[in-house]
């Protein structure tokens, strides 16, 4: 059967220029745009890279890429990544991955940020099923759960814990992360200001009105799905 992440991975090469600074998250849809890019030669001489994500980056210098560090950049052109689930207004959540600060970055930092997935991942709005994650300093894990607590009555904030060692997960920047499991999300154009009202948190998995463009592959093709219609991409 076919693999509709590796249709949509394909299916965004067409967005792609050589010469162009390119940004890129992480998961399975991004490992098959870069392999695409691999086998692209005036794209894997002339773009510039940087990523987000561990894996990416060790996949992008196996191939030889040019790979740059997020601290030496402020632009890009293009930012693609995946998402755990997508709404109608292009609403992303971010959530499985644990890195959402720097993919938060560079997609603030990129003229157009797209997303990429198959079509399951598109939603008419976003369900529970996954947490909104907070990247919170050590010191104010205690404080952020109980404000988050006392915020959201139907808000249960858990500590990831780490399943390949004993203790939480330690983020890039050495902070901890919070999941906040909602039996049903408050309004989702409100949730990123109420949290980040609360000292001690640096950053939510809500992608809220940032992605310009979704491309998507379902069982009838791909789609391109823009934010605004007149939207060139
Ligand atoms: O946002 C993410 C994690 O928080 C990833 O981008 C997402 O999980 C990747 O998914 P896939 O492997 O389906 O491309």
């Amino acid at each position: 059967m076919e693999d509709l992440k590796q249709v949509a991975a394909k299916a965004a090469l067409d967005y792609i220029k050589p010469g162009s600074s390119i940004g890129l998250g992480a998961g399975s849809t991004i490992a098959h745009l870069i392999h695409y890019l691999r086998e692209e030669a005036s794209l894997l001489e002339s773009i510039t890279t940087v990523t987000s994500s561990f894996n990416t980056q060790q996949l992008l210098q196996e191939y030889g890429f040019k790979v740059k560090d997020i601290a030496s950049v402020s632009h890009l052109d293009l930012y693609f990544d995946g998402c755990d689930q997508f709404d109608h207004q292009l609403n992303a959540l971010k959530s499985g991955g644990g890195i959402h600060t720097r993919e938060k970055l560079l997609a603030a930092m990129a003229d157009k940020f797209i997303l990429l997935g198959d079509g399951s991942k598109y939603v008419t709005q976003l369900y529970t099923t996954f947490p909104i994650v907070l990247e919170v300093i050590p010191e104010a894990v205690p404080f952020v759960i109980k404000q988050v607590k006392k915020l959201f009555s139907l808000a249960n904030p858990v500590i990831r814990l780490s399943n390949k060692k004993d203790g939480a997960v330690i983020t890039e920047n050495g902070n901890l992360l919070i999941d906040i499991w909602f039996s049903a999300f408050p309004p989702i154009d409100s949730i990123n200001h109420r949290l980040k009202e609360i000292p001690g948190i640096l950053e939510t998995s809500l992608f809220y009105n940032m992605a310009h463009a979704a491309i998507i592959a379902g069982k009838k093709g791909v789609e391109v799905i823009k934010k605004d219609p007149a939207y060139f991409i």
